[in-house]
Order: C-alpha cells, then structure tokens, then sequence
C-alpha cells in the first residue's frame, strides 16, 4: 500500500516506514496562480574555457519533465550538472543552452516565466538586520504591491508564517535565526506571491536531520498545494528521499534516472543492479553513478533514453537486454514489422516511440518487472495535474494576464528599497557615528593646525594647503564608504532582481540616493567647522560657493566608489580606488600649476574632478573682488589676492564652469556604475 500523498509510504511486503504525516496547507490568502508542468528535451550546456578550443559539454542532450503538484530532486554525484540544470531551467543561465524548454506544453517564454517561479538560492540571501516580520513586510510590499489592501497583506504574511513555523519569531532579526528557520524565511519570502514554481538550490545544506526532514516535509506541503517544486539535493537519507515523488539522476551531465522515487530500486534490478538490503537508494544510485559498481552510467542513460523514459509506479519499465543494447534499440526503431505507435509528448507535439503492436496488447501494469525478451513500450512523457491530495484553492487555470515584470511600480519599488535601506543605516548606527565622529574631529584638528591663516598675507601659501587637504579629506571619505556598497550587497541583489522583486534601477537610484543626505550633513559639519576656524572670507556667498564645491567633490568621490564597487571585486577595488585617485590629485593644480604640465598630459587636468574642486574652493576664498589680506610682516607677496589667483592659473578660470564640470562628472559616473551594475549581474550568470 502506498499512501504517497501523507508521507506514509508501505512497500508489497511490509510496513516499510510511517513518516509524520503531511497535511497539505491551506494558503487561503494567497492569489491563486495557474499549474504548470516543466518538460525539457535534448538540452545541451556548454561554456567556453579560456585556453580550450573546444567549448566544455556539461549538459548532454539530457531530457525529463517537472510536474505540478510533485516534489522533485535533482541528484547525482558532484559535479554531475545538478546547479547547472537547475540554473537553466529557473533562466538564471540562459547562454550557451540548447534544446527546448516547454511550459503546459508551450514553448518557455522568460519573461512570463520568470513572473510564475521563485528560486531559492543555495546560501539564504538575507539581509541581517530586519526582523522576520520587517523581510515579509517588505517582500509584501514589493510583489503584491497595490493587487490587495494592507489588511489582506498581513493575512498573507500572518498564514504564511505560521503555515511554515515562523509566527513566534517574527520579531526576531534575521541575523539571529537559525539555519532552518532562516532557509523556511527564505521560503516564506518568495511564497507571498504564491509562485507556482519554485526551485531550491540544496536546500538542506547545512542542516541537522531534523531540519533537513522539516525542510523537505515543507517543500512536500508545497507540491501538494499544487505547486512544481524541484530542489537539487547531494545525498538525501532514505527518510528524506521517501518524501521525493520524482527523482531525476545525473551522472556525467547525462540522465540516469527519471521517475519515481518508489520505483528506482526495482527499475535498477532489472539492468542487473541490485541495491543491497538495507542500503539507502540515494546513496546506491549516487554510488552506481560514480562508477563503483561497474560502468553502468551509459546503460543508465540508454534505458531512460537520458531522460526521455519516464519511471512510473505501476507501469512497466523498458526492458533492461533491449534497453542495454544501442543496437537493439536502433533495430527496435528502424525494424520494418514494428508499428510506430505515436503519442502525444509533454509539448504537445507527436513523438516516436518503439511500440510493436504486439507489445502494446503486453502493455499490463501488473507485469511488473516485465517478463523477458518483451519490448515494452517506454512511458511518453505525459503530464498529469489531477493528482490526489493536490489543493486546488492554490491554483487556477489560467496564466497571469498582466503584463507588469514586476509587482509594483517602479517608484514605489524605489521607495521601498529606500525606506529599507535607511532602515538599515538606522540599525547599524556604528557607522554613521564613525563618519561623524571623524567629520568633526578632522574638521577641529584642521581647525587647530591652519587657526586662523584665512585672513593673513604672509600664510597663503599654507592656506592652499589647507584647500588642497579639504578635497583629499572630502575624497577619501565619501569614496571608501561606497565602494563596499555594491560588492556586499551582490548576493541578495541578485536573488531578489531575479526573483522579480524589483527593477536593477529602482534598486540602484535607491541605493545611491540613501547615503547622500548623510553625507550631506557630514560634509556640511565638516566644512562650517573649518571654514570658522581658518577664518576664511566671513561672506555668506562665498561659504555657499565653498560647501557647495566640496559637496560636490564628496559627491563625485563617492560616485567613483560605486564605480569600482559595481566593476570589481572587494580586494582589488579596494586597492584600485585609492590608487587611481593619485593622478587626479597630481593634476590638480596644486602641485603643478597648468602652464608648467607638459601639452600632452594637459588633457588629464580636464579629467581630475580634483581639479575642479581645488580650483572652486580657490575661486570661492580669492576672485569675486576680494579685498586684499592682512599682513603681519614686512612683506607679504600673496598680500593680494589676485597674486594668488595668478600663480594658480586662475585669474581666468570660471567658478560656475567648475561647478558643471562637477555636475558633469557625477552624472556619468552615475550612469558608468549603473552600467557596470548591470554587466555584473548579468556577467554572474
Ligand atoms: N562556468 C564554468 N566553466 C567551466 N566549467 C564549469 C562552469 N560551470 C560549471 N562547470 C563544470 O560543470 C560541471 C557541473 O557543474 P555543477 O555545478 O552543475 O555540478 P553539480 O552537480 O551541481 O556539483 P556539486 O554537487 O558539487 O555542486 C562541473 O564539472 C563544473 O566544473
């Protein structure tokens, strides 16, 4: 007796096993959403490595089918294709694929794809510092944006997190979950809009048995609720594995086994591979895989013609001689005699398969295994969404109509990201205290060093000094602080991006802009404090035209630090960002003024935002008709100030033109690191 659909699974003979039975879980308030069955032929995966010629085979012409309502696991030994096949049929990899990829029978479009399936990564991308409650509300927000009130939200996220065991830690942070509850948060994220096909990257990696089997019996609730879920596992017990309904093997990038799990041992005697007693099936299939019983991996893929069979319980399997042979499986195919039986595969469309009429009369289900010498007709590959104990109230019929890629609009993702974002600068308080504490204490320290030299002929020359370091101060600050932006933000962006939460976009203006009010009000202390100190001119203008230069500058700098952050990794943007600031410095104007550049350097002035900067705060503090300095001494030569402004090739210079230049370059640094975002992300998969 089998009772597949509680999880009380029995074999002919005996009670094999009584597993805590799995009620399946009524998300009533989840939007209803349409079943879908995923069928694959012939997909081929292949990536070009640098020095080889021959572009590297990882998938080979393998085919299977997902259906709804079943839990699935992709298994095989390492190295077999399991993430890859998994990352292919999410779309997260889409170059280099061959093959065809059908959806309920119709051709897999991405786009309409994307909007029905959640992937849930192998590491839980979460971000640390939101409470449980905070991560759904904002997953709320963003997938079901306006489709239904507040009040039917926190219905959704109320039955979600008690239907996965979450409801009394919804005040808890992220941070301090457990493993397991941290992956069913990652579940419950991605189920507020109730995909009806979710894919699990190892979703029992790092998890005590006991979280491993309440992880699986979740996704089995799932599948029972009528969705597809299919999860990549290494080598599950012969617990966890019971709870499979389908089983799709890989050994080498080739399908070894389709069906289900309930008939791989059986289906294995039959090519003469008998699990021993008391052995768990995964282990024995994963073992026969890697090649420890023989070479039986291409007798595998020829009797389920890499995946094109289907293991069925209660059908018969091909016949394993028949089966073993190419040979005779081409003479079954090419055989004049033979009738070409024709059935309808998972697409839709006709396939061959090697019927003889007489075989088809043989065809008994309770022939099982099939007696020898008989060709048996290979299962088509049929897709059935009735199954007993699938919960209908999840699904309906009928794709999503809207054309929306994403569940709420652009502004209100951005608002959201933002809110978040500022939430997190909120929590993690160490840090803007730091950049306080630094802004103030530099600004007193310069303060201290350059007390009172604004107003004095004779310490000019120290004053530009004082410039020169307010830029390099400005520079240093705002950079290091956003190029980890991006780099540790990565794995949670790409999930959530692929996931359709929001838009690359929305996510970057609101990222950028987050951090520009504090650093608004840091560089603003920062200068006021300075600016009084050194006693620059005391005009109100002129300090407007200072901050807003070195605002500027901040602004930039950080700019190029989202840049690098976006281009490169930690370590080596880390190291560049400083380093390739020193030009700009030297090309300043500072340390060598403009006419002293050689002509065919001159063009990396233009570039120095440095430049720009120096040159404004100069402007602002010297030209405007300032009236000649103090001295203290017999003679001052920078007495006046257009002396200065002279040996600084500046006497021509425009302020506002400064000021564009500025602006100018903050923009297309903008948009560069955008771009480079994009590449990024798109270059990751
Ligand atoms: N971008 C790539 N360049 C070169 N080889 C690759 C690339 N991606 C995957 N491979 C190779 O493809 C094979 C399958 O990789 P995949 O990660 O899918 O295996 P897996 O079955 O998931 O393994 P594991 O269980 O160890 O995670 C491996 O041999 C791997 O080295």
């Amino acid at each position: 007796m089998v009772e597949k659909n509680n999880i009380c699974l029995f074999d002919k003979n005996s009670v094999k096993v009584t597993i805590t039975p799995c009620q399946p879980k009524v998300l009533t308030h989840l939007p209803k959403r349409p079943p879908v069955d995923i069928a694959f032929t012939d997909l081929t995966y292949t990536v070009k490595e640098g020095s080889r010629k021959n572009p590297k085979l990882i998938l080979k012409s393998v085919s299977g089918r997902l259906k709804s309502g079943e839990l699935t696991a992709i298994m095989g030994p390492s190295g077999a294709g399991k993430s890859t096949l998994l990352n292919i049929l999410t779309g997260y990899k889409t170059s280099g694929m061959e093959g065809s990829i059908t959806i309920n029978g119709t051709e897999r479009d991405l786009s309409q794809f994307a909007k029905l399936s959640a992937y849930i990564m192998q590491d839980n991308q979460l971000h640390g510092n939101l409470s449980v409650e905070e991560a759904m509300n904002v997953a709320t927000a963003l997938k079901l944006g306006n489709q239904i009130d507040k009040k039917e939200k926190a219905k959704v996220i109320q039955e979600i997190l008690e239907t996965l065991g979450l409801q009394e830690h919804v005040k808890t942070m992220t941070a301090n979950l457990s493993g397991g509850q941290k992956k069913r948060l990652s579940i419950a994220l991605e189920l507020v809009n109730n995909p009806p096909i979710m894919f699990f990257d190892e979703p029992t990696s790092g998890l005590d048995s006991s979280s491993c089997f309440q992880c699986i019996s979740l996704l089995k609730c799932l599948a029972r609720g009528g969705r597809t879920i299919i999860c990549t596992i290494h080598q599950p017990s012969a617990r966890l594995f019971e709870m499979f309904d389908h089983l799709y093997t890989l050994a080498e990038g080739q399908c070894v086994y389709q069906g289900s799990t309930l008939q791989l041992v059986p289906f294995m005697s039959t090519l003469g591979l008998k699990c021993p007693s008391y052995h768990n099936p995964a282990s024995f299939i994963i073992e026969v895989s890697c090649g420890e019983y023989g070479d039986y991996v291409k007798k595998l893929v020829q009797a389920i013609q890499n995946g094109k069979s289907d293991i069925q319980a209660g059908k018969p399997f091909p016949q394993a001689e028949a089966l073993n042979n190419v040979e005779s499986n081409k003479k079954i195919n090419n055989a004049a005699p033979l009738a070409i039986a024709e059935s309808s595969d998972i697409n839709g469309s006709k396939s061959v398969l090697p019927y003889t009429t007489n075989d088809i009369a043989k065809d008994d289900p309770n022939s099982f295994p099939p007696a020898d010498g008989v060709v048996i007709p290979i299962e088509p590959l049929m897709m059935d969404c009735e199954k007993p104990g699938v919960n209908s109230t999840l699904i309906d019929g009928s794709f999503p109509k809207s054309q929306r890629r994403y569940g709420t609009s652009e502004w209100n993702q951005f608002w959201i990201v933002l809110k978040r974002t500022l939430l997190f600068s909120r929590r993690d308080w160490t840090l803007m205290y730091l950049r306080l504490f630094a802004h103030i204490l530099v600004g007193f320290l310069i303060g201290a060093l350059y007390y009172d030299i604004g107003n004095d002929g004779a310490k000019v020359l120290s004053n530009l000094g004082f410039l020169f370091f307010n830029m390099l101060f400005l520079m240093y600050t705002s950079m290091t602080i956003t190029i980890l932006s991006f780099p540790l933000e990565m794995p949670v962006l790409i999930k959530e991006n692929f996931n359709r939460w929001y838009s690359l976009r929305s996510y970057y203006m609101a990222i950028t802009v987050s951090d520009i009010p504090f650093q608004t009000i840091f560089c603003v202390m920062y200068v006021a404090i300075v600016y009084y100190l050194t006693s620059q001119p005391p005009e109100l203008f002129r300090f407007g035209m200072f901050v807003s230069a070195c605002l500027l500058i901040s602004f930039v700098a950080q700019s190029v630090g989202l840049v690098v952050g976006a281009a490169m990794n930690i370590q080596n943007g880390v190291f560049l960002a400083p380093v390739m600031s020193v030009p700009f410095l030297l090309f300043s104007g500072f340390f060598v003024s403009f006419d002293a550049i050689p002509i065919y350097l001159r063009w990396i002035t233009y570039l120095s935002y440095i430049r720009y900067g120096f040159e404004g705060t100069a402007l602002a503090t010297y030209s405007f008709g300032r009236e000649k300095l103090k001295c203290f001494q017999v003679y001052c030569h920078f007495k006046d100030p257009e002396t200065t402004l002279e040996e600084l090739d500046m006497l021509k210079s425009d302020f506002t033109l400064d000021i564009l230049a500025l602006i100018g370059i903050f923009i297309v640094l903008r948009v560069a690191a955008f771009l480079f975002l994009k590449w990024k992300l798109n270059a990751q998969r």
